[in-house]
């Protein structure tokens, strides 16, 4: 069974390396159970803010907060019980099958050196069926393509039950059909989910709420509209949006070049 679903925020989270504050006072409340959508330009600080979400780096001023427990006060073991990180691009070429590698987000579960049990093995088989990958369970890792090692990696995740579910840029190397099937998962699941993302219009239509960084800092955040006005977006992106009405619920975004060079 997942790990109740818990409200993570961040209250005025600094994190600063080579002299430099990559993240810089944020504050924000992923609610529990919702799809909330980190969106922002290249180095804007997304996967920096992202790994201080999951407490493997500690903030160097501000907290980080699970269900009101500061995330550094509580132990390692109960932490990844309840949420679980997918970093960008797993690059590792580790000589694993895909099942092997998805059951690693049993081990939290049980004792150390414990064998997998039958509800380990049913949780796993699950989560690859979730995500389209069980056809590939006795494959190598390291020979997948990068879309399949990238629902791989979220049948991980998933396995792991966790509460809260982080994931860096998750749409990577995904066809269009299974970055519609990974959004649709993402917005049903009752698990608190922050997501980095790049595509703006799928952002606004699957998340509930987003948050816009720049420079490392919170721009905006709230639900879609609030944040994705042509305003933010042409002052953080530097592109000229224009909101177009059509069949889904909010509106589709246009997205065009601001005048002048392509790559100023
Ligand atoms: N350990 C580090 N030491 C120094 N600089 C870092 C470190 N980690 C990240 N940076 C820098 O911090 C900034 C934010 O990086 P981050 O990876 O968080 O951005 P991002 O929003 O996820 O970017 P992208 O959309 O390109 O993935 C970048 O300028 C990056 O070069």
């Amino acid at each position: 069974m997942n790990a109740h679903a818990a409200v993570l925020s961040a209250h005025e989270v600094t994190w600063t390396a080579g002299g430099r504050r990559l993240v810089e006072d944020v504050t924000l409340t992923a609610p529990a159970g919702g799809f909330t959508g980190l969106i922002g330009p290249n180095g804007s600080g997304k996967s920096t803010l992202l790994r201080l979400l999951a407490g493997l780096r500690r903030p160097s001023a501000g907290r980080v907060l699970m269900d009101g427990a500061d995330l550094a006060s509580l132990r390692r073991g109960d932490v990844a019980r309840r949420l679980s990180f997918t970093a960008q691009d797993v690059a590792s070429e580790v000589e694993l099958r895909v099942r092997d590698v998805v059951a690693l987000g049993r081990l939290p579960h049980r004792p150390r050196l414990a064998a997998p049990g039958p509800e380990d093995e049913r949780v796993a088989r699950e989560a690859m069926e979730r995500l389209g990958v069980a056809a590939l369970a006795d494959r190598s890792w390291p020979t997948l393509s990068g879309g399949e090692r990238q629902r791989v990696n979220i049948a991980r995740a998933l396995a792991q039950e966790p509460g809260v579910l982080l994931l860096d840029e998750p749409l990577n190397h995904l066809d269009v059909r299974h970055q519609l099937g990974l959004l649709e998962l993402l917005a049903a699941t009752s698990v608190t989910v922050v997501a980095a993302l790049h595509d703006l219009d799928l952002a606004a239509r699957y998340c509930g709420r987003l948050v816009l960084l720049d420079a490392g800092r919170v721009v905006a955040q709230g639900p879609p509209e609030e944040v994705l006005t042509p305003g933010n977006i042409e002052r953080v992106y530097g592109v000229r949006a224009t909101l177009v009405p059509g069949p889904f619920p909010r509106p589709h975004l246009r997205l065009d070049p601001l005048p002048g060079p392509a790559t100023a």
